[in-house]
């Protein structure tokens, strides 16, 4: 009787609390706070949907927010919608960040940067027999090699940002980067492509006490989604409504505050948090308290992520029968 109220009470209390201060001791790097108030935040595709709603964001915060797209006028429209709602002026940028040089320039012009937000992104869905080259290429070329361009373009700069404290990288994929989804293969090996630039990178640049987050939206209203709705196959959107969808302004608030709390994985709805520990893979995690959901929850999650390939595949056989 004794044995089994010993055994019962360090099966429900002292592994835990035991499993808790290991992590505690072993999680690195350190949790960190990034302050954004007076500070040079650099938004890429910010004139348009979520990188608009985050500059807005980080204006109305007190920060000060450069932009930076291909489009002037739009660009030009941000700027102003912006003043209008914080009154506060935002730097605009013009150029493709396909071009290194004319990223370097932009970036140089705007001086030493403390957040880079890398949230420039196309998305045209189809299936890869019939998709382009060229569009394959596009997305491969703006959503991963892009961001190495404005990376490496800023990190000069970064390094020597005026007051020296915990500077942030940014970086927006999406559920698409942490699952492969019909119709997105290029889209996904994009956005897949950028967890592992991140993790790399983070390893790279901590000694400079800059710190990285990876932003993972599931489908948000914006005016790139509204277009991608136009040509996207039937089952792209039904595997993508497994998880909710969401607004601008929402997804903005999530990744600001994610970024702020220096956190690596930043997931934006309900979904995406499980999402998140499900494909954590050896990320970093700053947190020992997630650190711990994680490790109890994995091996759960990992049987309702095959709850959903178990739906998602019905929904294929069902798509292909319906069609013959
Ligand atoms: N909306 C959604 O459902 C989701 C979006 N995401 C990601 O969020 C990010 C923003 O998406 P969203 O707000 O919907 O997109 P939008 O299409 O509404 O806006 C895209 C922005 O990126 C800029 N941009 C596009 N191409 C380039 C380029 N080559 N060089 C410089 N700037 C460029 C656009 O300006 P311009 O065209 O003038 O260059 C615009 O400012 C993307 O990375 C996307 O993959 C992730 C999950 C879901
Ligand atoms: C183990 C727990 C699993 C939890 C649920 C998983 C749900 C996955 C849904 C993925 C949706 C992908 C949307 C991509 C949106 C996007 O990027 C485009 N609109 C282009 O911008």
């Amino acid at each position: 009787m004794a044995d089994l109220s010993v055994f019962f009470i360090s099966l429900v209390l002292v592994l835990p609390l035991s499993l808790l201060a290991f992590l505690a001791f072993i999680v690195l790097p350190r949790p960190v706070k990034i302050p954004i108030k007076n500070r040079h935040v650099f938004i890429t595709g910010g004139s348009s949907g979520i990188g608009l709603a985050l500059a807005q964001q980080a204006a109305s915060e007190g920060a000060q927010v450069s932009i930076l797209a291909r489009n002037t006028s739009k660009l030009e429209d941000a700027k102003e919608s912006i003043k209008l709602s914080t009154g506060r002026d935002v730097t605009i940028f013009s150029a493709d960040v396909r071009d290194y040089e004319a990223v370097k320039k932009a970036i140089e012009e705007a001086g030493p940067i403390d957040v880079l937000v890398c949230n420039q992104g196309v998305f045209v869905p189809q299936e890869l027999e019939t998709q382009d080259v060229d569009e394959i290429k596009f997305m491969i070329d703006v959503n991963l090699t892009g961001t190495f361009h404005l990376i490496k373009a800023a990190l000069p700069g970064m390094k020597n940002r005026a007051d020296r404290g915990p500077g942030s990288i940014a970086i927006m994929s999406s559920q698409a980067g942490q699952v492969g989804i019909y119709g997105y293969t290029a889209y996904s090996a994009s956005k897949f492509g950028l967890k592992g630039l991140a993790e790399a990178l983070q390893q790279e640049v901590i000694g400079e006490n800059i710190h990285v987050s990876l932003i993972f939206p599931p489908d948000t209203e914006t005016p790139g989604f509204a277009e991608e709705n136009r040509r996207r196959p039937q089952l792209t959107s039904i595997i993508a409504a497994s998880s909710g969808a969401m607004k601008a302004d929402e997804v903005a608030k999530k990744a600001l505050n994610g970024i702020k709390s220096g956190n690596f994985i930043v997931p934006c709805n309900f979904e995406g948090f499980f999402l998140s520990i499900a494909t954590t893979g050896l990320s970093p995690q700053r947190s020992f308290l997630m650190a711990f959901v994680e490790v109890i929850a994995a091996g759960i999650l990992r049987v309702v992520g095959l709850c959903f390939q178990w739906n998602w595949y019905g929904s294929i056989e069902k798509f292909l029968r319906e069609r013959k």
